[in-house]
């Protein structure tokens, strides 16, 4: 392999119902700082079938090239035909970095890539920067310059890995949804669409999909929420979760909360927030009852306002607060809801 004929950033532009989903702009924005830093240019690639009309969109949010592989056998998601399809845009194009988003299907597809093209892949990252490898200079040992450096959390979150790959190519990683930012769309911008297929053979290795039944979901996505009312086992029961949706109603936000809550059966799994659950940037997260673990304060710390409320002055979800109430819950949520009733109503 020769490390120099690999150029870009590409990103994994993932659709589903001909939808893009959230994460292909994220990755799209990301990949725009990090080929600026390149000095190169970010690539969407778009995998589906008649899904050309999703490049304008991708091109509105930063893409500057779409490569578009459209084929009847990629009208599912379905791992053989899509792993396919990505080996074969890398192999042709040469791409200098690779990013998949760490959904349920990016998560099953980058590392099929990556081993098909024979690269290495760091999963479920939470920042990406360019950067010297090794980081700090090692007597006798080369620093290399441009290479990606890919953090994730590690051992359970007790500590923070930064890992490169400087021996292959391309640099592979899934990122989490939530954690880049997507870039303002600027209407009517167009990007360079190239068509590519590498041509698919039906065969009897792949699925066959005889239904789809989509999940049917009553609760509301917390990644998208503005303000986030989030309880912790300080809360104490479930039927005690009252007093933070009487908040959230008169503030419109939403509930959320932490691992413990869903662990206890309070809460169901879609409303956890942190490294095992999602990642939120809401413009003002409440933090009550909740200690401020760190898988927890992973999955939130990048929320505009951080307000929270324990009754222990020590606990760490303090550091990381903008405002903190030290108090019974269950006195201090009910008296801001009132208060915020009343100055509300007023305006
Ligand atoms: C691999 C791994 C992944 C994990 N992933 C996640 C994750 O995604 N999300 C997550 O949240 N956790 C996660 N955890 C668990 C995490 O380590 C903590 O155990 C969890 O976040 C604790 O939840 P909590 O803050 O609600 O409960 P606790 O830590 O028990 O904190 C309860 C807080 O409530 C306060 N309190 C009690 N009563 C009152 C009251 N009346 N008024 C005011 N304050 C009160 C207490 O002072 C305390 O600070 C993970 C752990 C591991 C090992």
């Amino acid at each position: 392999m020769n490390i120099q004929d690999y150029k870009g950033v590409f990103v994994f532009a993932q659709q589903v119902d001909n939808v893009l989903s959230g994460i292909a702009l994220e990755l799209v924005g990301k990949g725009k700082d990090l080929a600026k830093d390149l000095n190169t240019e970010v690539t969407a690639v778009l995998v589906g079938s008649d899904v050309k009309g999703l490049a304008d969109e991708l091109a509105e949010y930063g893409a500057d090239k779409v490569i578009v592989v459209d084929d009847p056998e990629l009208k599912e998601y379905r791992t053989e035909p899509y792993a396919h399809a990505l080996a074969s845009v890398i192999n042709e194009f040469k791409p200098e970095i690779f990013l998949v988003g760490a959904t349920a299907i990016g998560r099953d597809l980058g590392p099929r890539v990556s081993a098909r093209i024979h690269t290495g892949l760091t999963a479920d990252c939470t920042q990406l920067d360019i950067g010297d490898f090794p980081i700090n200079p090692i007597p006798g040992k080369e620093q290399l310059h441009n290479q990606l450096l890919m953090t994730r959390p590690a051992f359970g979150g007790n500590t923070i890995a930064t890992i490169a790959c400087p021996d292959f190519r391309p640099q592979m990683a899934t990122v989490r949804p939530g954690v880049m930012q997507k870039a303002p769309r600027e209407a009517g911008k167009k990007a360079n669409i190239v068509e590519f297929n590498p041509g698919f053979t039906p065969n009897d290795k792949y699925v066959e999909i005889l239904k789809v039944v989509k999940a049917v979901s009553d609760v509301a996505d917390i990644m998208d929420a503005k303000i986030l009312v989030s309880g912790g086992r300080g809360v104490g029961s479930p039927e005690n979760f009252k007093i933070l949706e009487d908040l959230a109603e008169v503030i419109g936000g939403t509930v959320s909360c932490s691992r413990a809550v869903v662990d206890a059966g309070w809460k169901p799994k879609d409303l956890q927030v942190g490294q095992t659950g999602k990642t939120v940037r809401p413009n003002v997260y409440f933090a009550i009852g909740i200690s401020g673990a760190i898988q927890h304060v992973a999955g939130m710390e990048e929320a505009d306002i951080i307000i929270a409320i324990n009754k222990d002055e020590t606990a760490p979800i303090f550091d990381v607060a903008d405002y903190g109430i030290v108090g019974d819950l269950n006195k201090i949520v009910p008296a801001l809801t009132e208060r915020l009733k009343v100055e509300l109503a007023a305006k």
